[in-house]
């Protein structure tokens, strides 16, 4: 039933304007799965390889799509996955490009389910799932990669971590976003936003670290539920080899590995924080384990460009104890397969899976129901925005249809 019978790709725009690849395969049944590529800024040095639409698109169509037309099922995500890993003959889909094997990979699983006439996250996670929903991490403050002349910390996330369900997180995380608004507005502060959707005000981290928590701290008291609030440092894009220091271009500081790891502790403690991504360098798994010592039992202490999505890398990370938690993108490592790989051996080791978006996105939906599928406890896809929204008003549909 789930035979596929077409593979179509095309371009399409992201959210920042740029091309990317859609996907549509069809099966015999006539069961029917769309799914886009996102792209990344802040790339990870050693994350799966995107090419240029055009190009992904004439590789897979030309290496990729015969050998799944009338051989695969989309069913069956793991032959698919595989598949495309043989199409590809590469460690890192350069020949393909991650862009045209995830939204391939994406677009087979929603055909499966198409046929299924199951949801998405019940197709991937089994009939089981849907009763726990993950605590959106909303971006409202941010800078780095996605904003120019903006923070040097990329991302200032609100951790809705009391809310009653998911629909109140996600409001929550809006009513932040909405509040920081207004704050800078009294602080005469103008301020466009980055590509995520978050506020990106020409000030210091320190002035920005203000701002988030007297916002959250308003919204909590209005909403009576706790929310924290975490950040993605991004600190690869900070960090300069040669001179092996952290540079904070707007406060005009630089810090070497050890005062980074105290700068982040003491953030940790100041802000209670909930979450740091990338504190540090990502090849630095020593100093990741130096703070997840020092403050791993208070935070989530996540790796982006650390791990990339990647089971040999997370592997050498839980060896060494060098965080406690994984960031969760597809198009980092190209498949579903790679993925969900990547979310058992980190649920195995204790580690916390956090579902992400990318900077450059589209209407897709599929990590909403990937981190349904996996019980995550976390999805990082903003706050605002309708390439952001689609995923959250997502999640609340389906909490509203598991009800
Ligand atoms: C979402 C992120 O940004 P990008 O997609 O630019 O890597 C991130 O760094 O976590
Ligand atoms: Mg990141």
């Amino acid at each position: 039933m789930t035979l596929i019978t077409d593979v179509r790709l095309r371009r399409i725009l992201d959210s920042r304007g740029n091309p990317t690849v859609e996907a549509d395969v069809l099966t015999e049944s006539g069961g029917f799965g769309r799914a886009a590529a996102p792209s990344g800024a802040s790339t990870g040095e050693f994350e799966a390889i995107e090419r240029a639409p055009t190009e992904a698109i004439a590789a897979a169509r030309e290496h990729a799509v015969p050998r799944l037309v009338g051989e695969a099922y989309a069913g069956n995500q793991r032959e698919v996955d595989s598949i495309l890993r043989a199409a590809d003959g590469t460690d890192d889909f350069s020949e393909i490009g991650a862009n045209s094997a995830v939204a391939i990979s994406m677009a087979a699983a929603k055909a499966g389910a198409d046929v299924l006439g199951a949801p998405l996250f019940q197709h991937l996670g089994g009939a089981f799932r849907g009763r726990n929903f993950p605590t959106p991490l909303g971006n409202v403050v941010g800078g780095g990669e996605h904003a120019a002349d903006a923070t040097d910390i990329q991302e200032f996330l609100a951790a809705p971590v009391g809310a009653p369900s998911v629909e109140d997180a996600v409001f929550a995380n809006a009513a932040v976003h909405g509040e920081v608004a207004d704050l800078l507005e009294e602080r005469g502060v103008p301020s466009g936003k980055g590509d995520e959707g978050a506020w990106a005000p020409s000030v210091d981290d320190e002035e920005a670290f203000e701002i988030v928590d007297e916002a959250v701290s308003t919204v909590e008291d209005e909403v009576g539920f706790e929310i924290r609030f975490g950040l993605d440092v991004a600190a690869a894009e900070m960090y300069d080899a040669d001179s092996e220091t952290y540079e904070y271009e707007s406060a005009d500081i630089s810090r070497d590995t050890a005062e980074q790891i105290e700068y982040i502790a003491d953030l940790v403690r100041e802000y209670d924080l909930a979450y740091v991504e990338d504190p540090l360098d990502e090849n630095d798994y020593e100093a990741f384990a130096e703070l997840t010592d020092e403050v791993g039992d208070r935070t989530l202490i996540c790796g982006d460009d650390l791990f990339v999505t990647n089971t040999d890398r997370l592997a050498e990370g839980i060896e060494i104890d060098a965080a406690n938690s994984i960031l969760i993108k597809p198009n980092q490592i190209g498949t579903l397969t790679d993925a969900f790989d990547a979310i058992e051996l980190a649920t195995e080791n204790g580690y916390d899976s956090v579902i992400s978006h990318r900077s450059g996105e589209t209407e897709d939906t599929t990590i909403a129901h990937l981190a349904v599928a996996t019980d995550a406890p976390f999805i990082k896809t903003g706050a605002v925005g309708g390439e952001r929204t689609a995923k959250l008003n997502e999640l609340i549909r389906i909490a509203d249809d598991a009800t």
